[in-house]
């Protein structure tokens, strides 16, 4: 497929950047007047209109006059697979009550993991499939998928089984994450070193021999995983090859942070308590900042501070935090609005942190994040646009017109 009068190309970084540290943020490389090559699967070629080969002429063409290119959304923290929506506490929540009070009153994670562990693995990825056509129809095209309301070895193994089907079925990369460390289940509320033990001598072998997950996630806050609990977790992790993705300063600052890099985490996600040892531990760190703000907007909670982790030199991502709790919405396109309205980032860097950063914490900036020769063709294609800046600009409104994955037009 040849896409060609590209009003702007988004995002053509030269292949080997693999992630943006820093003000390194700031650079969104845009051709304008463009064409765009497709083949196998793959980017091919691109360049400027007025260059374009005519040995193409007889490709299948699309013109795309006035609208943008972009790289498909790169969400690296999503937990789609559960078994119903809570809005049940949205009730809870209007009413002035908060998260933790919701949690610590049977509603929360423990709601959501009695519900899981009743639902049949195909009631799971019937939902949660309905889920990933419209993110994938929002432009998301790399994404990673969290267990976690499962809560017990049989539980998490049938959400982690889901997700390997939902890999096979969607044409898209997708990542999956061990997260039975979300909450102690209520058998084991004054017995944490069992449900720990329970994790690490039976739930993780498992896991490891069947090949269920690529990283291992601790939700690391008081009242639910301590700092040295989450340790003993992610070393345990370490001996079967899963690096961390750690829920971190999501709603005090306990240190979560310092013990996800010091286990060299992939990343430390949430971050909305974002103090100065926060922005220290992370300046110049390789453990991305992935950054969540649909959950501070929904939950009412502080936003992060991106500002001050980009001027720390740290490597910003966005990601949407979809799941029934804290952030029912895996819309990326307003996860980069409200990276623009409430963390204060230019259009253009909530664009790198939604794509190439997303991808790197995901390990697959090799693969999808940009528009390099030699990467997978996921991409969008928006309606006629004005500028850049309109796409967060016109917050909960869709720009997108088309799906490209693997090189092919995306119907659903
Ligand atoms: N904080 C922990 N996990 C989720 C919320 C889970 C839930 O409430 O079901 C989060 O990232 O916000
Ligand atoms: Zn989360």
């Amino acid at each position: 497929m040849l896409i060609t009068n590209i009003k702007a190309l988004v995002g053509v970084h030269s292949k080997e950047k693999l992630f943006l540290r820093g003000s390194e943020l700031n650079q969104l490389p845009i051709l304008e007047n463009a064409w765009l090559l497709l083949e196998d699967g793959l980017i091919k070629d691109f360049g400027l209109m007025s260059d374009l080969n005519t040995q193409y002429s007889n490709l299948n063409t699309f013109d795309a006059t006035g609208k943008f290119v972009f790289p498909s959304w790169c969400d690296s923290h999503t937990h789609i697979v559960f078994a119903a929506p809570r809005e049940e506490e949205f009730a809870l929540k209007i009413a002035g009550k908060t998260y933790e009070e919701i949690a610590a009153a049977g509603g929360g994670i423990l709601n959501s993991a009695n519900k899981l562990q009743k639902a049949t693995a195909d009631e799971l990825f019937e939902s949660a499939s309905i889920r990933l056509k419209d993110m994938i129809k929002q432009g998301t095209g790399a994404l990673e998928i969290k267990s976690g309301y499962g809560l017990t070895v049989e539980s998490e193994l049938k959400m982690l089984r889901v997700i390997k089907r939902l890999k096979a079925a969607f044409p898209i990369p997708i990542k999956t994450t061990l997260l039975a460390a979300h909450a102690y289940p209520t058998e084991f509320k004054n017995n944490h070193q069992g449900y720990i033990d329970l994790i690490i001598n039976e739930l993780l072998p498992k896991v490891a021999e069947q090949g269920l997950a690529d990283y291992i996630d601790v939700f690391c806050e008081k009242g639910f995983f301590s700092n040295e609990e989450t340790a003993q977790i992610l070393t345990a992790a370490s001996n079967y090859g899963l690096k961390p993705k750690i829920h971190a300063n999501q709603l005090s600052s306990s240190g979560a942070v310092q013990t996800g890099i010091s286990h060299q985490a992939v990343s430390v996600d949430h971050l909305e308590e974002t103090d100065d040892e926060v922005l220290r531990a992370l300046s110049n760190s390789n453990t991305i900042a992935t950054l969540l703000p649909s959950c501070s907007f929904y939950i009412n909670i502080p936003f992060a501070n991106a500002k001050g982790l980009i001027e720390n030199n740290a490597i910003v991502a966005l990601a949407s935090d979809y799941n029934p709790g804290s952030t029912p919405s895996g819309n990326m396109n307003f996860v980069v609005s409200l990276g623009c309205i409430k963390l204060k980032m230019t259009p253009e860097q909530t664009i790198n942190a939604a794509t190439l950063n997303g991808a790197a914490a995901m390990e697959l900036s090799n693969e999808v994040g940009s528009i390099a020769i030699g990467k997978t063709a996921n991409l969008f294609i928006t309606r006629p646009m004005t500028s850049l800046a309109y796409l967060p600009y016109s917050f909960a409104q869709s720009q997108i017109e088309t799906v490209i994955l693997n090189g092919e037009i995306y119907h659903g």
